[in-house]
């Protein structure tokens, strides 16, 4: 595992939230409440966020790393154990700390992992006993990318990304650059030039050459240099755009290969080297 090592901090529990790539994404449809239909392929990277979780007994859910024009209410964090809270009537609380790696609006669902994993940790903290599924359903009020993060396995997801089938892909590293801008998903969904009439696939026979973001083309003309870097990364492999931007990512077969392609990282261009997972590291826990 590829996360920076985590601060020690004394009385709390260090547990890894993962950013996710969407190897491909269509948008076939949008549902009467706005939201979007999707086919899309979610492949786990070993690199992300770390949550900090120590249990308080007075009920309190706190914040101790604040996130620069993230309120506490809209932090996922804590909207993700009020919401267990609520579910589950639980009297306990907790202190959350948080690590931040994953750029805001990168597409890398760092929001979403992070709200996944308070909602895994205090499962078990707090002594819940809910299943998976019940934790996936609980998930899908927060945002529809959190329940693949608490499926646990890369998946193939259809519906608004809730439904899942589980996939296995092959070792591949990655090369995702992080162009300088902050994308709000609702603005790319909602915008007029959006297609949102890709046939349906079948996902399992699908070839793996044709991969492309449908929300890739609308990201590129609202934010220029999502373009810009997705060109800089094409010398090297394939490129494409991860969820609503604004990161572009190319798949490598071996190290040597993503180490080279890591040359075009400098001052000026920001991103990082990854490896891509079969599961999600806390798909096992606590073992
Ligand atoms: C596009 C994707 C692809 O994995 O990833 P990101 O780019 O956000 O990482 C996801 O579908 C994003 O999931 P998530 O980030 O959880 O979105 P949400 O908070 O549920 O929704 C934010 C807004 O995006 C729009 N939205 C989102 C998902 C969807 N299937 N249809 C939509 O139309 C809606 O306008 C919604 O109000
Ligand atoms: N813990 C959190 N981490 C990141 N973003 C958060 C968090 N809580 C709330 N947000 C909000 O969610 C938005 C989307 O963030 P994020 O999930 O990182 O990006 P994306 O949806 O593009 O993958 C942010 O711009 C921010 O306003």
């Amino acid at each position: 595992m590829t996360y920076h090592s985590p601060e020690q901090r004394p009385g709390f529990l260090a547990l890894p939230a993962p950013a996710k790539l969407n190897l491909f994404l269509h948008v076939n449809g949008r549902r009467p409440d706005g939201y979007h239909l999707l086919q899309t392929l979610f492949r786990f990277i070993d690199y992300g966020d770390t949550v900090y979780l120590r249990v308080r007994e007075d009920g309190a859910i706190n914040r101790v790393d604040p996130i620069p024009g993230v309120p506490a209410e809209s932090d996922l964090t804590v909207r993700a154990a009020k919401l267990l809270q609520d579910h589950t009537g639980s009297r306990l609380g907790v202190d959350i700390g948080l690590e931040k790696r994953l750029p805001m609006g990168g597409g890398l669902g760092g929001g979403s992992s992070d709200a996944a994993t308070v909602l895994i940790g205090l499962n078990t903290l707090w002594q819940l006993g809910l299943s998976r599924r019940e934790l996936q359903s609980l998930g899908l009020k927060l945002g529809a990318d959190v329940p693949v993060f608490i499926f646990g396995r890369n998946a193939f997801a259809e519906g608004i990304g809730e439904s899942l089938q589980a996939v296995e892909l092959p070792d591949r590293y990655y090369l995702v650059l992080v162009p300088p801008v902050s994308i709000s998903t609702a603005e790319i969904f909602c915008d007029e030039g959006l297609t949102r009439d890709t046939p349906l696939i079948n996902m399992a026979v699908f070839p793996m050459t044709t991969m492309r973001n449908d929300l890739q083309s609308v990201a590129c003309r609202k934010y220029p240099v999502v373009r810009k870097y997705i060109d800089l990364l094409s010398g090297k492999s394939k490129a494409m755009m991860t969820g609503s931007g604004a990161c572009v990512f190319a798949e490598f077969e071996s190290l040597e290969a993503v180490q080279e392609a890591k040359k075009v990282l400098c001052a000026d261009i920001d991103g990082f080297s990854a490896f891509g997972l079969n599961q999600h590291p806390l798909l096992s826990w606590p073992v």
